[in-house]
Formats: C-alpha cells, structure tokens, sequence
C-alpha cells in the first residue's frame, strides 16, 4: 500500500518577514522527492514545521489525508547538525539504534578500522556519513533528508545512492544543494522560491530549475 505525506496551507512570518505562504508538497512510499531551494528560501523551516518543532501561523501536515498530530514515528528527520551522542562508542551507535553494521561495513569496507573508535574521535566526515547511513535504514514511513551528501567524499556519496533508492517502502524527502546527485535518484520535486512551491515537472532535463534561476544555464 503506498502511503502519501502531503504539507500546504503554510504561512511562517519571522517578524514582519514572510518565510512560507504558498506551499504544496506531496511525497509517496516508493518515492524519492526532491526539495530544492537556494539557501535562506525556508527548506529547512519547511522540514521543522513538518516535524511539528516549529509552528507557523497556520499548517497543514497529512499522511494518507488525515493530520498528524506527531511525526514520530511515522516520520523520521536528518538535521543539517550532528545528532549522535558524540561519547558512544562507534559500535554501540549501531547497536543502539539497532543498524547491521556488518552490512554497513560491506558497503563501506574503508571505514573498518575507525569503528573501534568513540564517535567523537571520527571526522566530521565519517560521523556524517554514520548517521546518514542510520536515518535511511531507520524504520520510519516518511524520511527527510537535510543536505545528506554535504561533508561525504564523493566516491561515498555514490555508494549511498543505491542504499536510498533500494528503500523502496519508504517515501524521501531530500533537500541538498549537491542537486545534481539528488536529481540523479529523484522521481519528482519542488523547488522553493520567494515563499512559495513550484512542481518540478522534469527534474532530470535541468531546464526548469535553468528557467527559474536555480541553476545556471552554463
Ligand atoms: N528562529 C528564527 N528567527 C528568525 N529568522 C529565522 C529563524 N530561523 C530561520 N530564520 C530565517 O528564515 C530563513 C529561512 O531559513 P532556513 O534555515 O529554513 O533556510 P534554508 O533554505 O534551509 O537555508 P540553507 O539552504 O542555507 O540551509 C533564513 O533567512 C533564516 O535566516
């Protein structure tokens, strides 16, 4: 059964500054959604508001039609920020927040020696590609993704496209301004601009985030 979260009639004012007016967003199960917008338009605000920690004006916030009343554990979120107790010990993270970590280390058998180390002691890098590792597996309907590939090597970033795209009972919310690999496993999107949605029909073709000046034509 496909499951669907949707988010309109939005309106957050900081101040006398309006962030969100005009919003619609749909994500599915089995879906990759991406959220596009250029830095300070509200994606992250939009996120908070659809795990209730902020409260705008007035929201509507629905999985299958009906309104949530919480998001967990229905929905799951990756903040921009470290989230993991950083004093853990690498393998008790796993454990913890019960993740095979020998599937992990089969997808990224270069980190093999660093998880006998605290979480603190890993880079800042490493720590990141952890905990995105750990929000894509973690159970959930509804998964968003805040900037996910930002800090992780290139060559990671590839090998966690599969894990996204093969957690096909899931629906994810993605917002990351290394758009070019998010577009690469999207099914559809929207991009944020002036407070407002707009469906991106065609992520792939470029042309329309081209038209709206999201990205350069060059
Ligand atoms: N608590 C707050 N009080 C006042 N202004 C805020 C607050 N939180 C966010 N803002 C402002 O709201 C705007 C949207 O912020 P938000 O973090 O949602 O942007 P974003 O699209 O996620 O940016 P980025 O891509 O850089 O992460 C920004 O101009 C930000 O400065």
């Amino acid at each position: 059964m496909t499951h669907t979260l949707e988010v309109d009639s939005i309106i957050l004012n900081f101040g006398l500054r309006r962030i969100l007016s005009d919003i619609y967003i749909k994500c599915e199960t089995g879906k990759i959604t991406t959220f596009a917008g250029r830095n300070g338009t509200g994606k992250s605000c939009l996120l908070n508001i659809i795990l209730g920690k902020l409260a705008p004006l007035s929201k509507s916030v629905r999985i299958d039609g009906r309104p949530i009343k919480a998001a967990y554990p229905a929905i799951n979120y990756l903040p921009q920020t470290h989230f993991v107790p950083a004093g853990l010990s690498t393998r008790r993270v796993f454990s913890d927040y019960q993740i095979d970590l020998d599937e992990f280390l089969h997808h990224f058998p270069e980190t093999k020696n660093r998880i006998k180390h605290r979480f603190r002691q890993l880079s800042g890098g490493e720590r990141r590609l952890i905990e995105v590792y750990i929000l894509i597996k973690a159970p959930a309907k509804f998964t968003l993704l805040d900037e996910p590939f930002s800090q992780i090597m290139p060559v990671q970033v590839e090998k966690i496209k599969p894990i996204i795209q093969a957690e096909r009972t899931k629906g994810f919310l993605i917002t990351d301004h290394l758009y070019k690999d998010v577009i690469d496993i999207s099914d559809n999107g929207y991009l944020l601009q002036a407070g407002k949605t707009w469906r991106v029909r065609d992520m792939a073709s470029l042309e329309e985030l081209q038209a709206r000046g999201y990205i350069s034509t060059i």
